[in-house]
């Protein structure tokens, strides 16, 4: 069993996981490894760390903005491994690395494997691989232990779904709208993805699930996960960073925010 597995299985059937998207080098090279660190101790229980790149055609404007800053400080694969391998000896958080095929394709898909598993990565989620375009990294994925996370959205059909499912390992990520990334304004999106997670509920059984895209608040996680193995957040966390960064306590700011999400007020 690996990590990610692992923290499922620990979690008992009441608790929700809180999963936290955070963009590697942003907002400065030297901050990522502290900060992973830091949104453990506030209540995070996985770790989406994205490799940025500079077309990420599933984001909206918060995340693109973060992926330009951390490409501007320099951010590269080795620098990401590095990081990884870093919060490594202080820490067993499941970590799976987030990213689009091109810059893996680019890297070596093999050699991309390994490195990551060497590094100490847990899983892979890379939006832009369809379920049928799998075989291009399924296999190197397997032989270096990396679960490899698909994604469902409300306009995947059933048999999509089921795929999924089968393909996924560790959970199945839920993207709670169609569209991308960002926080939203509006009540009503809570609703309608009730209505999301059950269908999602009756065709994937073998994962648990995540859900994510549009949770700022502690409210909102509670609302839209209720059905769901835990919930996702990353457009919130850049946002409160990008609000307070480089002001002297940003990253208190920042860790009693993360605090918040998962426990309320
Ligand atoms: O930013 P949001 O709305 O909180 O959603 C999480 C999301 O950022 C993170 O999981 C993510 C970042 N880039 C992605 C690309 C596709 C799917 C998901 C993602």
């Amino acid at each position: 069993m690996n990590r990610i597995q692992n923290t499922f299985t620990e979690k008992g059937n009441d608790s929700k996981l809180m999963s936290l998207f955070l963009t590697a080098g942003f907002p400065d090279l030297d901050a990522t490894v502290d900060l992973i660190l830091g949104f453990e101790k506030n209540g995070a229980d996985i770790i989406e760390l994205g490799m940025p790149f500079s077309d990420p055609l599933a984001d909206g404007p918060t995340i693109q903005y973060s992926s330009d800053v951390a490409i501007q400080n320099g951010i590269t694969m080795e620098k990401i491994f590095g990081m990884v391998k870093e919060v490594r000896k202080q820490s067993e958080i499941p970590i799976i690395l987030m990213g689009y095929m091109n810059p893996v394709l680019r890297y070596g898909v093999e050699k991309f494997c390994a490195r990551a598993e060497e590094a100490g990565v847990d899983g892979l989620i890379i939006p832009d691989i369809p379920i049928e375009e799998g075989g291009i990294i399924e296999q190197h994925a397997k032989n270096s232990k990396l679960s490899l996370i698909y994604l469902v959205a409300p306009n995947t059909s059933d048999e999509r779904m089921k795929q999924a499912d089968e393909k996924s390992q560790g959970f199945v990520y839920c993207v709670s709208v169609t569209g991308v990334t960002g926080a939203r304004e509006g009540e009503e999106v809570s609703k309608s993805v009730n209505r999301f997670i059950e269908r999602v509920k009756t065709n994937i059984t073998h994962n648990p699930v995540m859900v994510g895209f549009g949770i700022k608040s502690h409210e909102d996680a509670v609302d839209i996960a209720s059905n769901a193995d835990g919930f996702i957040v990353g457009s919130a966390l850049i946002d409160t960073i990008k609000k307070n960064y480089p002001n002297e306590g940003w990253q208190s700011a920042l860790f009693s925010f993360v605090h918040s999400l998962k426990f309320g007020n």
